[in-house]
């Protein structure tokens, strides 16, 4: 495979000059036989040469992705229809969970976040042939991704975002555990959305939110007559989530029986609905969550051991906020933004000290309690920029970690925030701000279906229709 003098070698592709030369010469220092390419063409014009003289393809590749003509996605396309054993190692600075999956769904090998520093991605390589030499599968490596619905920058959530990437491809259980209000659902959500079953659903259930002489029949479904109430036919969430994805939120809640139940389905992947005589086989991809600590609960008898094994397969740890305290101005300003759309009004800024005074703050119901302040302060604060006076009040009527309080109070609160500001048309304003909450949330509920919204909130599918047209004039 390698080359003359024994050295193996590595191709670089990427339009940009420097990044070339600078990655070239690190390699070339490392003893790699590296040539550059300015793009695709070049690169597959140079392989085409090799093969017509028989020579073997490079035994490494990394590729930019974005560069004039093919980009290194399309490249890599190419490439692995060609040569499927020659690893290649994507490198971008657009990070997020779609380019970093994108890049794995492709069949990258890794996937470099720029600007990366140049002994990790020597260390990538020397990695990558080690491993192909050995003729292992590939496993995990430095850098990665960000962005998407998740934010975050720090170095735990890029490595969290890689492994995002390359977790999607596979059909395995995953779980996800961290303190409430880290994302644990975003993260689901994110894996589903990439992996192959994208199309199909996305169901979510909270163990802790049901029941628990629900949780059986809403995961399973029943029979009409199955039990007192139970008056038609319910297909369960297993069902409804057939070829997609099920996320069992707090599955720590699930009460033992139905963890023996749900560990017996998972094995077989087949049940019956409650008081139901036909058997139901489903395919579906459970990725679970919890706050607690499983093992504990497996010490107390809580929790079964072997549900466990099977629902760990793979652990994605959400780090709490105050351990990635550097994302927090990233967060907020994009919680601001998020407000300001949804309020279409030009979103309001953090001054310096307030930034300051957010950074301070402990965060103990981590992204949902930065997310819910920065929502009250778009509502509340006064001005267009956001002191740490305002953060101080807003964070000294703190709403309890994971929840907002009653919308009552909140309403309270706003009416008199309002009222110290001297507006005085506060009924009209109040009332379109109800309105729009109602449709907002109903129509992401339907997935933005009007009739079906309307029909939820009992309203006539001619009042949504104004509502929202009224909406939309101011
Ligand atoms: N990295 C992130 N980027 C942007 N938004 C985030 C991020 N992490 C969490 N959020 C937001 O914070 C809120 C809480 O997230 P989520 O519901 O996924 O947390 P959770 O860990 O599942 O919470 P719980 O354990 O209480 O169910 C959501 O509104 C979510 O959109």
């Amino acid at each position: 495979m390698h080359e003359g003098n024994g050295a193996a070698v590595v191709w670089v592709v990427d339009d940009d000059r420097s990044v070339r030369f600078v990655l070239a010469a690190a390699l070339g220092d490392a003893g790699y036989e590296v040539s550059g390419f300015d793009s695709a063409q070049a690169a597959l014009e140079a392989l085409g040469r090799r093969t017509a003289q028989h020579q073997p393809a490079p035994d490494l590749l990394f590729t930019d992705v974005r560069m004039p003509g093919d980009d290194g996605l399309v490249l890599l396309e190419k490439l692995k229809a060609a040569h499927p054993a020659l690893p290649v190692i994507v490198m971008s600075a657009y990070t997020d969970i779609a380019s970093t999956a994108g890049a794995f769904r492709g069949g990258a090998h890794e996937f470099l976040s720029k600007p990366f520093d140049l002994d990790d991605a020597v260390a990538l390589a020397a990695r990558t042939l080690r491993r192909e030499a050995a003729a292992e599968p590939a496993g995990s490596a430095p850098e990665a991704a960000a962005a998407d619905a998740l934010i975050g920058d720090t170095p735990a959530m890029r490595e969290l975002f890689r492994a995002i990437g390359r977790l999607a491809q596979a059909p395995l259980n995953v779980l996800v555990t961290g303190e409430t209000g880290t994302g644990k659902e975003l993260v689901a959500r994110a894996l589903h959305r990439e992996s192959p079953r994208a199309r199909l659903p996305f169901i979510a259930m909270n163990t802790a939110a049901v029941p628990s002489e629900l949780l059986e029949s809403e995961l399973f479904g029943h029979e009409a007559g199955a039990f007192t109430g139970a008056a038609r036919r319910h297909v369960g969430r297993f069902e409804q989530a057939d070829g997609g994805t099920l996320f069992l939120d707090e599955i720590g809640d699930m009460p033992l029986p139905l963890q023996t139940r749900l560990l017996r389905v998972l094995a077989e992947g087949e049940f019956f609905r409650v008081g139901g005589r036909e058997l139901i086989r489903v395919d579906v991809r459970v990725i679970a969550a919890t706050h607690q600590q499983l093992e504990a609960l497996v010490a107390e008898g809580r929790f079964r051991a072997d549900l466990l094994h099977r629902l760990d397969v793979v652990r994605l740890r959400l780090p709490p906020l105050r351990e990635r305290r550097a994302d927090v101005p990233r967060l907020a300003e994009a919680f601001l933004q998020a407000a300001a759309a949804r309020f279409q009004a030009p979103a309001k800024r953090f001054d310096r000290e307030a930034r300051e005074r957010l950074l301070a703050h402990p965060w103990p119901g981590n992204v949902r309690e930065l997310e819910n302040l920065c929502w009250r302060l778009a509502a509340l604060a006064a001005g267009d920029t956001i002191t740490a006076a305002d953060v101080e009040g807003a964070l000294s009527a703190p709403a309890p970690p994971g929840e907002e309080g009653s919308w009552e109070d909140a309403l309270g609160r706003w009416v008199r925030e309002r009222l110290a500001a001297g507006d005085s048309d506060l009924h009209a304003q109040a009332l379109e701000r109800f309105d729009h909450v109602l449709l907002e949330a109903a129509l992401a509920h339907t997935g933005g279906r009007r009739a079906e919204a309307a029909a939820r909130l009992g309203l006539g599918r001619n009042t949504v229709t104004r509502k929202l047209a009224g909406r939309r004039r101011r």
